[in-house]
C-alpha cells in the first residue's frame, strides 16, 4: 500500500542520514583522525552543501541528496554537527553544564532535528510542531550524555574529560581524580546526580514520542529503552566507569524490542 511504501521510503531516508553522521563522526573519530584539520571539515561541509544542492561526490551522498529532496530536511543540523567535530578537534574540557550542552547539541541532539521530517509528526498529534522538535532534541542530548557517562575512562585515557568541571569541583574531584580513575564515595554520589540528569532527558524525549507518526514510534522508543539502560548497567557496576564499560546484556537487549512495539501500539 501507498502507507507502506512511504515507510521503505523513510527507512532508506534514515539510513542515509545514518550513514552521513557516521561518516561525520569517523572523521574525528576514526582511524585517519591524527590528519583531520579544520580545512578537511570545511570541505567536508562543502561538499554537504553540493549535495544539498542536487551535486552528490559518491553513492552515500546520492541517497542523502536523494533524500533532502523527498523530504523537508534542513541543512543546518547538518552543519552543527560539523560544527560539533570542529569542537572535539580542540576542546577537551568544559567548564558548566551549558557548554556540555552545546556540544551535546552539536554531535547528537542535531540528529533529532534531522529526522523528524522524516519520520514525520503523528497526523492525529494535538502537540506543537516545537514540542516534538524539542523531545527529538532532548533524546540526542539524552544519548550524547549517556555517551559520555559511559566511557569516561576510555575518554580519559585520550586525555578528553566531558564531564562539567564546575561540578566536578563542587563535588569535590579534581581532574586528577578522573585521570586516577578510583571509584570513591564522592565519585558515586557524583555520577548518582550525573545519571539523574541524563535520565530527566530520556523522559522529556519519551513524551514526545506519542505524537511521531505511528509507523516511526517504536523503533524510536526501542532505542530509547536500550540506551537508557545503559545508565541501569553504569549503576549496576557501582559507578566503575573508568575501568568497566556497562553493557546492555543481550537478553535485555532483546526484551526492548516487544516492550517498545507493545508501548507503542498502545499510544496509538
Ligand atoms: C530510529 C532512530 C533511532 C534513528 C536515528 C538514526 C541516526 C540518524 C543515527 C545517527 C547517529 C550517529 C552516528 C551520530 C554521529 C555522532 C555520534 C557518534 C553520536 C552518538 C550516538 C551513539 O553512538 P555510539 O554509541 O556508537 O557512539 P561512539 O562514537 O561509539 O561512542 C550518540 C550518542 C547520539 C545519537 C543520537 C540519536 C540516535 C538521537 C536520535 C533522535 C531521534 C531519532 C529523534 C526521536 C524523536 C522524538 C520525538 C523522541
Ligand atoms: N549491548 C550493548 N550495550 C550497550 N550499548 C550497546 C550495546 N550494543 C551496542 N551498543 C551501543 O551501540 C553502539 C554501536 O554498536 P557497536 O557494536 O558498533 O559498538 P562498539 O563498536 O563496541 O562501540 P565503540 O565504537 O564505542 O567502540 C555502541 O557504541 C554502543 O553505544
Ligand atoms: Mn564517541
Amino acid at each position: 500500500s501507498g502507507t507502506q511504501l512511504m515507510t521503505v521510503e523513510r527507512r532508506k531516508a534514515v539510513w542515509a542520514i545514518y550513514v552521513w553522521c557516521r561518516r561525520t563522526d569517523e572523521l574525528v573519530d576514526g582511524p585517519n583522525a591524527s590528519y583531520i584539520t579544520p580545512t578537511a571539515l570545511d570541505r567536508w561541509e562543502k561538499r554537504l552543501e553540493d549535495l544539498f544542492e542536487g551535486r552528490p561526490y559518491d553513492m552515500y551522498d546520492a541517497a542523502l541528496s536523494d533524500t533532502v529532496l523527498k523530504f523537508p530536511v534542513d541543512i543546518q543540523p547538518f552543519k552543527d554537527m560539523i560544527e560539533g567535530m570542529r569542537l572535539d578537534l580542540w576542546k577537551s574540557r568544559y567548564r558548566t553544564f551549558d557548554e556540555l550542552y552545546l556540544y551535546c547539541y552539536y554531535v547528537a541532539g542535531t540528529v533529532g532535528l534531522m529526522t523528524v521530517p522524516v519520520m514525520g509528526i503523528s497526523p492525529d498529534s494535538k502537540a506543537s510542531t516545537e514540542s516534538v522538535y524539542n523531545a527529538a532534541l532532548a533524546l540526542g542530548i539524552a544519548n550524547q550524555l549517556t555517551n559520555i557517562l559511559r566511557d569516561v575512562g576510555e575518554d580519559a585515557r585520550r586525555g578528553r574529560i566531558y564531564l562539567p568541571m564546575d561540578e566536578l569541583a563542587q563535588a569535590g574531584l579534581t581532574e586528577d581524580d578522573i585521570f586516577r580513575g578510583k571509584v570513591t564515595d564522592k565519585w558515586r554520589r557524583f555520577m548518582k546526580g550525573q545519571i539523574q540528569r541524563a535520565r530527566l532527558f530520556f523522559d522529556e524525549a519519551e513524551k514526545g514520542v506519542a505524537h511521531l507518526d505511528s509507523a516511526s514510534r517504536w523503533p524510536v522508543l526501542a532505542s530509547l529503552f536500550l540506551y537508557r539502560q545503559i545508565l541501569d548497567a553504569i549503576e549496576a557496576n557501582d559507578y566503575n566507569n573508568f575501568t568497566k564499560r556497562a553493557y546492555v546484556g543481550k537478553a535485555k537487549k532483546l526484551l526492548s524490542l516487544p516492550m517498545a512495539y507493545a508501548r507503542a501500539a498502545v499510544a496509538s
